[in-house]
C-alpha cells in the first residue's frame, strides 16, 4: 500500500492507495495545528511499504514525520519545489520557495492539460499558470475563506458557508452579519480568481483551462461563471506523476483527473474583463 501526505498549515490529508490495483482504499484528515501523530492518527502503516509527501507546514513537522515514518517505512518519497520538473520550469526566481504543494499542483495540471491555470483554494487561495511548453509564469496568494473569516474578529469564524449554498444568494447583501461575512469573502475569493484569470489570458493572449482544488474549491466553484474543473486530488496527483509507483501511475494516468475542462474563447473573457473595468 502506498501512503500519500498532503501536509498543509490546516489540515494535513492523508490516503492509502493500492499498489496492484492503483485503487483509493482510505483516506482521511488531521488538524494541523494541533499535534500531528502519523501513529495514532494514521491507521496501520504496517501495510504500507512507500510514503509519498507534500508539506507545506513547518521544517520540523515535516522532519519528524519523515524521521517518524523511515523507521517504519521502506521507501519514504519528500517532493521538493525546484527549477524544472516533467517539462514544467518553475517561474519563481528561487524556486524553491515556491510551495510544494502549488508546484504539485502545477506539475500534475500540466501533465493532464498542457498548460493551464491551477487554483488551490485552502488556508490561502493561491493561482498559478503555467503556459502550453511547461513555463510556469509563478502566481498570487490570497487569505483563504477562514482566514478571511478569522481576520474580522466579529465573532464568524465558525459559521461556515454551507457548501451547499446557492451561488446567486451568496451575491445577495447578506442581512445579518453571519450572512454579510460569508458573502463578502466568498465574492472576494470569486471576484480574484475570475479577475486574476481574465488578467493573465487576456496579456498572455490564450485562453487556459481552470482546475481547482483545496477544502473550499466546491464552494468557489459554485460562483463562477468561467469554465473549469475541481479536481480535488490535484495535489496527490502530483505526487503520483513525480513519483509514479502503479502500473497506472506509470502509464501517465493521474487518480482522479476531471476531464480537461474546455476554456472560454479569449474574446470572450477579454469582454469579461473589458466590462469589469468599465463599470
Ligand atoms: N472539515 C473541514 N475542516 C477544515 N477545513 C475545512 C473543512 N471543510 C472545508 N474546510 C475549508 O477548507 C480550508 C482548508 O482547505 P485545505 O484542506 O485545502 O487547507 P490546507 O491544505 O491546510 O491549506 P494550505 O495548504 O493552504 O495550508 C479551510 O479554509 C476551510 O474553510
Ligand atoms: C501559500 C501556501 C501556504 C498555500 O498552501 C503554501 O503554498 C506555502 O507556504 N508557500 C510558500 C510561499 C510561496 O509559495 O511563495
Ligand atoms: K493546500
Amino acid at each position: 500500500m502506498i501512503l500519500d501526505l498532503d501536509i498543509g498549515n490546516t489540515l494535513s490529508k492523508w490516503r492509502l492507495k493500492d499498489i496492484a490495483s492503483s485503487e483509493i482504499r482510505s483516506r482521511g484528515a488531521v488538524w494541523t495545528r494541533e499535534e500531528w501523530r502519523p501513529r495514532a492518527d494514521i491507521p496501520d502503516l504496517d501495510v504500507v511499504s512507500t510514503v509519498r509527501i507534500s508539506s507545506v507546514a513547518r521544517r520540523a513537522v515535516l522532519d519528524e514525520t519523515v524521521a517518524l515514518l523511515r523507521r517504519r517505512v521502506g521507501a519514504v518519497h519528500v517532493a521538493r519545489s525546484m527549477p524544472e520538473a516533467l517539462g514544467v520550469t518553475c517561474g519563481y526566481e528561487e524556486p524553491e520557495r515556491l510551495g510544494v504543494d502549488r508546484w504539485m499542483g502545477v506539475l500534475a495540471g500540466y501533465h493532464l492539460t498542457g498548460g493551464c491555470c491551477t487554483v488551490d483554494c485552502g488556508s490561502a487561495i493561491t493561482v498559478d499558470f503555467v503556459l502550453p511548453g511547461g513555463r510556469h509564469l509563478g502566481g498570487y496568494i490570497v487569505p483563504g475563506l477562514r482566514l478571511m473569516k478569522e481576520s474580522l474578529k466579529l465573532g464568524t469564524r465558525n459559521v461556515a458557508i454551507d457548501p451547499d449554498s446557492e451561488a446567486d444568494d451568496l451575491l445577495l447583501p447578506g442581512r445579518n452579519t453571519a450572512a454579510a461575512v460569508n458573502h463578502g469573502i466568498f465574492m472576494a475569493a470569486v471576484s480574484a480568481v475570475n479577475r486574476i484569470y481574465s488578467e493573465v489570458c487576456d496579456s498572455e493572449g490564450t485562453a487556459l483551462p481552470l482546475l481547482l482544488t483545496g477544502g473550499d474549491a466546491r464552494v468557489v466553484s459554485r460562483g463562477l461563471r468561467i469554465p473549469h474543473a475541481v479536481w480535488p486530488d490535484m495535489v496527490y496527483a502530483g505526487l503520483e506523476a513525480c513519483f509514479p509507483l502503479t502500473a497506472a501511475e506509470r502509464a501517465g494516468r493521474m487518480s482522479g483527473a476531471p476531464r480537461v475542462p474546455q476554456a472560454a474563447s479569449l474574446e470572450k473573457i477579454r469582454a469579461s474583463l473589458a466590462i469589469s473595468m468599465l463599470l
